[in-house]
């Protein structure tokens, strides 16, 4: 029984689970901790624990074929897959000096993890490495992954962070819980069946160092759970929760809560039903419960746009290829970008004409690369509040979208005042120079769908001391892990897709440090030769108390003055509230690259130009090397 409703969260996180001792009634274990008690499904040992392989065999006469569980016919195929992780046995410990342990933990391992794919589990929970070695139990798990089904395994991970500058005797027996995971799973090349189940215990790391775990796809497991929690338990828990993890509840109860939790708001109780306070673990549900109910519920916009969460999507090339009309009906439909635009020509229109002007002049405003019109009718919207008087020129290069155009035109009845140009803006011959070029080129990193090129090709028709808005924009690259995003490029099995920059609405990301401007562009620019090739280095440090963190790439941003104080953008500390048109940019690294307070993370980025093509060129040269990806534009180029 889910946690709750919660308006538009469709995600795993409403199922919440239970960590129970060995049972070999298993039809018995599910009635007592699911149907009455009211969890979602439970993370149950597979296996008898006083089981080992090597005291089987000598009692078997070495028989190799071994009763080592129950029979799968006691829960049906749905039954087993839909409420039942498998718990694997906890004493295994793949690195112990002890051969004959070592050995009985590898078979077991194995001899588990194949039992539960046969019962086609959805997961599998695989116990803490024991020490500070793990090679062999992650070379295990490697060897595993390579030939499972689609179950998941499940690093358990205790949730301890080790203070770089801690003066803690034992600190050296310690690790940190980030690094231990971070360096299992490069040992299993981040395969994507593998992830983390971090133990909650009752003391957390600092907000930074948590944070990085937000770029992972985890599992959490409360292992001492309270029926309340402290406020920053609180903010992990419902911050995990808008990152799509389960709860599994698991330990001994340490509040004896009598029927109906105290502490809970009235009505919040998962389950009111009688019999619900047997469970004894049955007041942590409900106060988990709560905790999903009392978040707010998504707003509409985010609700929307869920399915696109950590999607890679191509950049549209609105240059080289027309959009399509669904494409055009999408921006039309984000009134706060066109608010901005009208806002900025009105500031424009009262700088150009003076009040007293106002019924003599008529300014020239050019909207290039109009699409469907949306910048032709907030710039008549403009004029018509400031009282200037306008003649609108309307150029589109895509014919499709130049009928839409007309046919607006004429239903509007702006045919004096408007002229349609089916052109591209680099070659129109204009009959008379612009006050204002008003024009919307920006992609999710500002310059990459080209309007410098297209821009440089228009300012022949803009007055020489006329208006261009936007008047500038910049872009921004900031460092993230982002292990979802990194994997399902590396799927693709070639460098050519690591070497492509990506259109996406990042959520499972951990933000490493603060955004730095990459490419700034300014227009009109009436420099002689002004070159469109960039080239910026940039430092990026990881706060001290992160801990160290695993860079996948970078999101990439962009901000633009459209006029004045006038802006607009995607950069997270300045966004455009309630703006939709654009998702953040991911430029990967081939191999992720593992950063440390102190050690700064040094990256290049390079916009290059040819005759017919414009691409981007990066690389990271500190605290290591990466390749430099996209040489010559080579996988992924924008054209002209
Ligand atoms: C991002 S869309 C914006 C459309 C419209 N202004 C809006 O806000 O809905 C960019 C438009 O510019 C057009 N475009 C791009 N480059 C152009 C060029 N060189 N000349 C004319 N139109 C161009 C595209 O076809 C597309 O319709």
């Amino acid at each position: 029984m889910p946690l709750g409703d919660r308006a538009g969260d469709k995600s795993e996180s409403r199922y919440c689970g239970v960590e129970t001792e060995f049972d070999d009634d298993v039809p018995q274990l599910l009635l007592s901790n699911l149907s009455s008690a009211g969890f979602d499904f439970v993370v149950a040992p597979l296996m008898d624990p006083s089981y080992r392989p090597s005291l089987m065999r000598k009692e078997n006469g070495g028989s190799a074929v071994l009763p080592f569980a129950g029979s799968d016919l006691v829960l049906s195929p749905a039954q087993w897959s839909s409420h039942v992780v498998g718990k694997i046995s906890s004493w295994i410990d793949l690195d112990s000096e002890d051969e004959i342990l070592r050995i009985d933990s590898e078979t077991t391992l194995k001899q588990e993890i194949a039992w539960a794919s046969h019962l086609s589990l959805q997961a599998c929970l695989l116990p803490a490495p024991k020490g500070t070695s793990y090679a062999n139990y992650a070379r295990c798990v490697h060897q595993i992954l390579q030939g499972l089904n689609n179950m998941q395994l499940w690093l358990r991970i205790p949730l301890v962070k080790v203070d770089e500058d801690s003066t803690d005797v034992n600190s050296d027996n310690l690790v940190d819980s980030w690094d231990l995971w971070n360096s299992f799973r490069l040992l299993c090349e981040h395969h994507s069946q593998l992830s983390t189940a971090i133990d909650v215990l009752s003391t957390l790391p600092s907000p930074n160092a948590l944070g990085r775990w937000f770029g992972e796809s985890c599992f959490l497991t409360n292992s001492r759970g309270y029926p309340c929690l402290s406020k920053r338990h609180q903010k992990l828990i419902t911050g995990l929760f808008n990152h799509s993890i389960q709860v599994v509840l698991s330990g001994k109860p340490l509040h004896n809560v009598s029927k109906g939790s105290a502490d809970l708001p009235t009505g919040l109780n998962k389950n009111s039903s009688d019999g619900a306070q047997s469970h004894p673990l049955r007041c942590y549900l409900d106060y988990i419960a709560f905790l999903y109910q009392r978040m707010d519920p998504l707003p509409e916009q985010e609700r929307i746009e869920l399915g696109y969460r950590d999607f890679l999507q191509a950049p549209l090339q609105p240059l080289m290829d027309n959009l399509e009309s669904q494409t055009y009906e999408t921006f039309e439909k984000d009134a706060v970008k066109y608010i901005q635009y009208q806002r900025a020509i009105v500031k424009a229109l009262k700088d150009r004409v003076a009040d007293e002007n106002a019924s003599s002049i008529t300014t020239v405003l050019m909207v290039v690369g109009a699409g469907r019109g949306p910048l032709v009718r907030a710039a008549l919207q403009a004029g018509e509040e400031t009282g200037r008087k306008l003649k609108v020129y309307a150029v589109e290069k895509n014919p499709n979208a130049v009928v839409t155009l007309h046919s607006l035109v004429k239903m509007e009845g702006w045919e004096r005042i408007v002229t349609i140009i089916s052109c591209d803006m680099r070659h129109w011959d204009a009959s008379e120079q612009a006050d204002i070029l008003v024009s919307e080129l920006l992609g999710s990193f500002g310059d990459n769908e080209l309007s410098p090129e297209c821009l440089d090709g228009a300012q022949r028709f803009l007055k020489q001391d006329g208006i261009s808005i936007p008047s500038s924009y910049t872009s921004f690259i900031q460092p993230i892990t982002a292990s979802k995003l990194y994997n399902d490029v590396k799927a693709h099995k070639d460098v050519s897709h690591f070497e492509t920059a990506y259109v996406v609405k990042l959520h499972n990301v951990a933000r490493l440090s603060p955004p730095q401007p990459v490419f700034t562009f300014t227009h009109p620019n009436w420099t002689p030769d002004g070159s469109n090739q960039r080239y910026q280095k940039l430092a990026f440090e990881i706060p001290n108390d992160t801990g160290a963190a695993l860079v996948h790439g970078f999101a990439g941003y962009f901000d633009a003055t459209l006029y004045g104080d006038v802006h607009l953008g995607i950069e997270p500390s300045t966004a455009t509230p309630n703006m939709f048109s654009w998702f953040a940019i991911f430029f990967p690294l081939r191999t992720p690259i593992c950063v440390r307070p102190g050690s700064p993370l040094e990256v290049h980025f390079w916009r290059c130009c040819s005759s017919h093509k414009v691409w981007y060129e990066w690389c990271v040269t500190s605290p290591s090397q990466s390749p430099l990806h996209n040489c010559n534009g080579r996988s992924y180029w924008v054209g002209l």
